[in-house]
């Protein structure tokens, strides 16, 4: 049985750890093995009208058609302090579900080979106000949605990630797993042993490491390196993951 849309909200340890390019990978890591995969980022900040976000770079880079950006905001800055800056409504829970679990429910009208991996961007690290009171980790609990952490390489990740994956934990969340946004050419010491010590400490896996300037290459040469950052199951464990998510 085809399973159905499986929406997988991607955080990060901050901002600028590589979500964008993490969400990019896992979509043509979809592509790769079958699935059709979708991007969503319900809330982008410090564009104009016209300017390609994240979700557009992502769908660019990983050859995905299916994109849903909800909301945008002028000004470079968290979403619920550029609502703000900007005057305008905070944006609700109801007001992002709305549109995302449409554009799923599109997802699940069309014919997939074997179903499809929809990834849902947040903005900035996992405490980051999409709007008053509202994290992306609300999104991902309305969606029974597993979460996949993006986190830096090398020294100082250690707590980062562990604070963010115990974070959506405590929200009764499930975290399917960690990304290492930019995997360096020649790793240090600190950057090896983290690749032992983040599952260790965390208690999740590292599911993959795009490599620094990945998100350089052009689009064909990136769909087709995708496969190799990850690990052989990491689509098997964020669609178990769901399943779990819905259990706990
Ligand atoms: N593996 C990579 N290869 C090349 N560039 C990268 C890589 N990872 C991150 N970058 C670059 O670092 C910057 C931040 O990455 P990215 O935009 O993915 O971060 P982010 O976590 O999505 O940020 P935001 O919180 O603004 O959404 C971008 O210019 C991006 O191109
Ligand atoms: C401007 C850019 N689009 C980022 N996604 C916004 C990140 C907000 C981070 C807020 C913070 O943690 O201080
Ligand atoms: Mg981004």
């Amino acid at each position: 049985m085809t399973a159905a849309a499986t929406p997988v909200v991607v955080t990060g340890t901050g901002t600028d750890v590589g979500k964008t390019i993490a969400t990019a990978a896992l979509a043509a890591l979809a592509h790769s093995t079958g699935l059709d995969a979708g991007i969503c980022k319900p809330v982008q900040t410090g564009l104009r009208p016209g300017e390609p976000g994240d979700a557009d770079e992502a769908a660019r880079l990983s050859g995905t058609r299916r994109v849903l950006e909800v909301r945008r905001l002028p000004d470079p800055l968290a979403p619920e302090t550029a609502a703000r800056v900007a005057r305008m409504p905070q944006a609700t829970l109801d007001e992002l579900l709305g549109p995302i679990r449409r554009w799923l429910d599109v997802a699940q009208d069309t014919p997939a080979p074997t179903g499809r991996l929809d990834l849902i961007e947040g903005a900035g690290g996992v405490f980051v106000r999409l709007g008053t009171d509202l994290t992306v980790l609300d999104l991902a609990r309305s969606l029974a949605a597993p979460v996949v952490v993006v986190a830096r390489a090398g020294l100082g990740t250690l707590s980062d990630t562990e604070l963010t994956v115990r974070a959506i934990e405590a929200g009764g969340l499930r975290c399917a797993g960690i990304v290492i946004g930019s995997w360096p050419y020649d790793p240090d010491l600190a950057e090896r042993l983290n690749l032992k010590d983040l599952p260790r400490l965390t208690g999740v896996p590292v599911l993959g490491r795009v490599p620094a300037g990945a998100g350089q290459l052009d689009p064909e040469e990136f769909t087709r390196h995708a496969a190799e950052w990850f690990g052989v199951d990491t689509i098997g464990e964020l669609r178990q993951s769901r399943l779990a998510a819905i259990d706990c």
